[in-house]
């Protein structure tokens, strides 16, 4: 076995911070939350800043329509009045010089009237990185405790998103997205040095799996993963579970909080990736001479209620 250190894929230290806001029905007021949030975190140090998912509105099948915006890319732009979530994130980015994973918003894509659940990320200039679309809709229904069917109202995105900065690699997830450890293995081994989640886990799952997830592709793939939620309130139709958390390559949560509104931070450091990695190599030590295809179905894959 090579005795080399691997290097690191994170490039040098940053300061990740995750904003766990309390958002509720007005748009304007949550956007405003959020720069002023933002720039509190810069003003700590945070280099990049995530914010949770569906931050500028409630949670819910019904809201996502009268809350979707449009998102500008390349020639397409639209009158700032249409794309206040885009606006006000871009800004936020650029007046803290930070990047900002800006949890996710109801997208509307007028080509195709379809509805998406996404995730932008903005350099400190300001410029748009990457719009992610939650790739696995958040489909379940769990008698007694929870029922909840995003794809009656959203379609679903087919592009895994990584998003290159000067500290390294980033993967950006939306929070059912966790459950599918594909992605998060395919982009450490495209090179991510973190995995970051806006994700609203609720009362039933939240306390099962939230944390067991975020360690397991933690874990699994030696990379760091932030998991941001909305503070919970009990107002809401659907109750959010917060505890945003960072957990380290080793899968410890190193930085955690519980459900109100507030901040988690933690200065990600380079040596920590290669310690783990040269402790325990699986990165180096993986079979894929061995595993089947993960991409073939099995005998009931597929099937309708199986
Ligand atoms: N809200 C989600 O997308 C996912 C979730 O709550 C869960 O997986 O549990």
């Amino acid at each position: 076995m090579s005795t080399a250190p691997p290097p690191s894929p994170l490039k040098k230290p940053c300061k990740l911070a995750l904003l766990q806001l309390a958002s509720g029905n007005d748009k304007a007021a949550n956007l405003a939350n959020a720069r002023k949030q933002v720039a509190a975190a810069a003003a700590r140090g945070a280099n990049i800043v995530v914010l949770p998912e569906c931050f500028n509105s409630p949670y819910g099948t019904s809201y996502f329509r009268s809350y979707a915006e449009p998102i500008p890319h390349g020639d397409t732009t639209y009158p700032d009045s249409l794309t206040p979530s885009y606006t006000a994130l871009s800004t936020a980015a650029r007046e803290n010089n930070i990047y900002l994973i800006g949890g996710s918003i109801p997208e509307h894509e007028p080509a195709t009237d379809a509805l998406y659940n996404t995730s932008l990320t903005f350099s400190p200039t300001g410029a748009l990185l990457a719009a992610h679309r939650k790739i696995h809709l958040f489909d379940i229904d769990i008698p007694g405790k929870i029922r909840f069917i995003e794809s009656e109202v959203l379609s679903a995105g087919a592009t895994p998103t990584l998003i290159d900065t000067p500290y390294g690699r980033i993967g950006v997830g939306i929070c059912y997205d966790v459950r599918f450890p594909e992605l998060a293995m395919m982009a450490a081994r495209q090179g991510a040095f973190a995995m970051l989640y806006p994700g609203a886990f609720n009362m039933t799952t939240g306390p099962l799996h939230w944390e067991l997830l975020a360690r397991a592709r933690a874990v699994d793939n030696q990379v760091w993963v932030g998991m941001c939620s909305p503070a919970r309130s009990e107002e809401a139709g659907y109750t959010a579970w917060g505890h945003s958390m960072v957990v380290d390559p080793n899968g410890e949560v190193v930085a955690g909080m519980e459900e109100g509104e507030g901040y988690v931070e933690w200065e990600l450091a380079p040596e920590r990736v290669v310690e783990v990695r040269r402790g325990i190599p699986v990165t180096r030590q993986r079979r894929f001479d061995v595993y089947a295809d993960v991409a073939v179905a099995g005998p009931t894959e597929g099937k309708k209620g199986v």
